[in-house]
């Protein structure tokens, strides 16, 4: 007897979506293994026209309307209608699977409210760390666990644009470019470079990990990758460190501490290797110590697969008739946890001052370093450059508070030329 098909609605039909089609179409007989029942792509909706006429749908609610979908997968990105989309599809008794961490991240409680009270079930794997079964890993690998950290690079593009300026010194420009033909970047890159994309799966993480809503705006966003200099990138390099953009969730006594910010990684560190448009991930808890995940972070195939991973798994529910009868995300609305302010936490730093070349500069500067206690473990000087009135001089600080570092760059302000770099250094 013919088995019933899993009818699926693809709202989206872009890098992501494409790569969907196509891994469904060539995987079949796997699918159809996994799942029991076969699965195909009944509609795509997409603002184009699309090279499958025979299934395009100009607006999606005529999706959403379709009795016979039993499955949506929204994969346009951005706020709304994304959110629409998803919130629309629960109601009209439809599961969903989503890639869309902002719109995941931003109205989270939204979501999954909608959800429990409809009995269906959002799935959202790839929405971090790309094909890396992070989500899955946390919320079932780890469910037993007291999560004390969650620290990762999760970002494909700014990871890729930091190793092609490193390796082969192009500009940042360019790097974002190929990125971007990379199928990588977001719709509108300024999500990757600025560190929101970060911040976006940080909270989806930090959500899932201590069963509270982590608004995106409690995450301090202290930079993006954009005013990075090639120059910084290559004499940390020289220091024995890699730059990466790194989120950071850590449980302290005092509440959690979450942030997103370029950091100097020790060649020695396992985020050190991660190279291009790769992502890792290391969560920490109290039993199992550090779990790292590790993959491709972004990209049409490396994200498609974890969408299709997401049909399968939600398909073998709805087969079943479990979809959506055990909430996907337990968490409480209520429950309040403590975020603390940024900047709070002890770390060593990496400081570039540029500075008029005159004889006692090097003098005032380390006199102004030690009297705010902000010790050397490192450092470069370098005057007369390209034959130019200035100089720069780069340090590797010892462990010490931000507030000391904070108060010796005021006190120096007057001999620099330019703004200080500070990078933080990942211990
Ligand atoms: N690319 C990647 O590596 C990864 C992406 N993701 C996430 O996956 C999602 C999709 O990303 P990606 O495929 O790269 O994005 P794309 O921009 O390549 O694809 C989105 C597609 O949706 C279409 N679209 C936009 N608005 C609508 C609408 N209202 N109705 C119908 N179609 C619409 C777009 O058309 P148009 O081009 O005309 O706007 C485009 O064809 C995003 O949430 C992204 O964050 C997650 C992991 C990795
Ligand atoms: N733009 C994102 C895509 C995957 O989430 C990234 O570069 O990581």
């Amino acid at each position: 007897m013919e088995k019933n098909y899993i009818n699926v609605g693809l709202i989206g039909y872009g890098t992501v979506g494409k790569g969907v089609v196509k891994i469904l179409e060539e995987n079949k007989k796997i699918v159809l293994r996994k799942v029991g029942n076969p699965i195909r792509i009944k509609s795509i909706c997409d603002l184009n026209p699309i090279d499958k006429p025979e299934l395009h749908v100009k607006n999606f609610k005529d999706i959403i309307k379709d009795p016979e979908i039993d499955l949506i997968v929204e994969l346009i990105g951005g706020y709304e209608p994304a959110r629409t989309i998803i919130t629309e599809s629960l109601k009209a008794g439809k599961n969903v699977v989503s890639a869309n961490k902002a719109a995941l991240a931003k109205y989270w409680d939204q979501i999954f409210t909608t959800a429990q009270i409809y009995q269906k079930s959002v799935y959202y794997e790839a929405s971090v760390g790309g094909v890396i079964p992070v989500v899955q890993g946390l919320s079932e690998g780890l469910a037993s666990e007291e999560i004390l950290e969650i620290k990762g690079i999760l970002n494909g593009t700014t990871n890729f644009i930091l190793s092609e300026m490193k390796k082969h010194c192009v500009s940042y420009e360019e790097a974002l470019k190929s990125a971007q033909k990379a199928g990588y970047a977001e719709a509108d890159p300024s999500f990757d470079v600025n560190g929101i994309d970060t911040a976006n799966k940080l909270a989806i993480l930090a959500s899932l990990a201590w069963g509270s809503w982590v608004k995106v705006k409690s995450i301090s966003v202290i930079k993006g990758i954009a005013d990075l200099d090639i120059e910084d990138i290559l004499i940390t390099q020289d220091f024995g460190y890699n730059v990466k953009l790194i989120g950071s969730a850590q449980k302290t006594k005092d509440g959690i501490d979450l942030s997103v910010q370029p950091c100097l990684v020790n060649h020695e560190h396992a985020f050190a290797t991660v190279e291009n448009e790769y992502n890792a991930i290391m969560i920490t808890g109290k039993d199992s110590g550090d779990v790292l995940f590790y993959g491709k972070g972004a990209g049409q195939l490396p994200a498609a697969s974890a969408v299709v991973s997401d049909i399968i798994n939600l398909s073998k529910s709805i087969v079943t008739n479990t979809a959506g009868i055990v909430p996907d995300v337990v968490y409480d609305s209520t429950k309040k946890i403590k975020i603390l302010p940024a900047g709070k936490s002890k770390a060593p730093y990496y400081l570039k001052f540029t500075v008029i070349d005159k004889p006692d500069v090097l003098s005032k500067i380390s006199g102004i370093l030690s009297k705010f206690k902000v010790s050397i473990a490192r450092s470069l000087a370098q005057f007369n450059i390209s034959k130019k009135n200035y100089g720069r001089i780069s340090i590797i600080t010892h462990e010490t508070y931000s507030e000391n570092i904070e108060k010796a760059i005021n006190a120096i302000k007057s001999i620099t030329k330019s703004k200080t770099v500070k990078i933080k250094i990942e211990i």
